[in-house]
């Protein structure tokens, strides 16, 4: 069993600042007149979870495609681990990635591949073949992490929701990113299973002081995982706090969310 969610930011580093691992500074991104970011604004920290809760059509899944590099931003910058993802060309772009794990809505695995070949795959994209000797205990580890040792030579249409859910984890994990998107991890699970995932979520940030920036609008999910939760409302940063703050504002537009 996991501890209930933080209520207090992540802590400073050494030197006494948190340090930022995202930044996503005054982005806009309009499609012809329609204007999904305007002035958008939110920083990640190491170690932190922020959940980025917007009703539907608000903008999430565009703001995570700028973050990774897959639509450009009309204006304002978003630097990740330190480099401005505007300025980085292809190569650069593909090496950022290997940092930055991203979770699928529909966890994107290959159904043709085993899960042991699924999680070989980003391994071998990404050229790290010097790990050749170490794949299987790679392999093995990141399916511990997830619960599922047992499973390397099944084929994920033997696997239930759940259980692909934390396969396409653990495909992310191999890489042993520094950040994590995830993409509405809960959507389409049923609640026991939902709440394993956030639990899931929770031990990764815990056991590998990685950064997440999560999409969702289930709000277990937002109050499980979250350490802070930024309001995604018109385009902007309409209201940012712990899932308790924001819980207590009379603000009509915050307090809706949380009815
Ligand atoms: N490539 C695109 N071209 C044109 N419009 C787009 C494109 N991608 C997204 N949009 C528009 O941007 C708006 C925000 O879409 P987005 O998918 O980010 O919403 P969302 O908050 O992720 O919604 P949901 O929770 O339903 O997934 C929508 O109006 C959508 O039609």
């Amino acid at each position: 069993m996991l501890p209930e969610p933080l209520t207090q930011p992540a802590p400073p580093s050494a030197s006494g600042a948190r340090e930022a691992v995202l930044t996503v500074a005054h982005v806009s991104k309009s499609f012809g007149e329609n204007h999904v970011l305007q002035d958008f604004s939110l920083t990640l920290h190491k170690s932190e979870n922020v959940v980025v809760l917007g009703k539907s059509g608000s903008g999430k899944s565009v703001l995570i495609k700028c973050i990774i590099g897959l639509l450009p931003v009309d204006a304002g910058t978003i630097t990740v681990l330190g480099q401005e993802v505007a300025l980085l060309d292809h190569a650069a772009l593909d090496q950022l990635r290997a940092k930055v794990g991203f979770l699928f809505q529909s966890n994107a695995l290959y159904d043709s591949m085993s899960v042991r070949e699924n999680l070989l795959f980003p391994l071998r994209r990404h050229w790290l073949a010097h790990r050749r000797g170490e794949e299987n205990e790679l392999v093995h580890q990141a399916l511990d992490d997830v619960g599922l040792a047992q499973t390397a030579n099944m084929m994920p249409a033997e696997l239930s929701g759940g259980m692909r859910k934390r396969i396409a984890l653990a495909r992310t994990l191999i890489l042993r990113p520094e950040i994590i998107l995830y993409d509405e991890p809960t959507t389409g699970l049923d609640p026991v299973t939902a709440r394993e995932i956030d639990e899931l979520i929770r031990e990764v940030q815990q056991k590998y002081n990685t950064s997440a920036l999560i999409i969702s609008h289930d709000m277990n999910c937002v109050r499980l995982t979250a350490d802070r939760v930024a309001l995604l409302e018109q385009g902007r940063c309409y209201a940012e706090g712990t899932f308790a703050e924001l819980q207590q504002r009379s603000d009509p537009v915050v307090h809706k969310f949380f009815e």
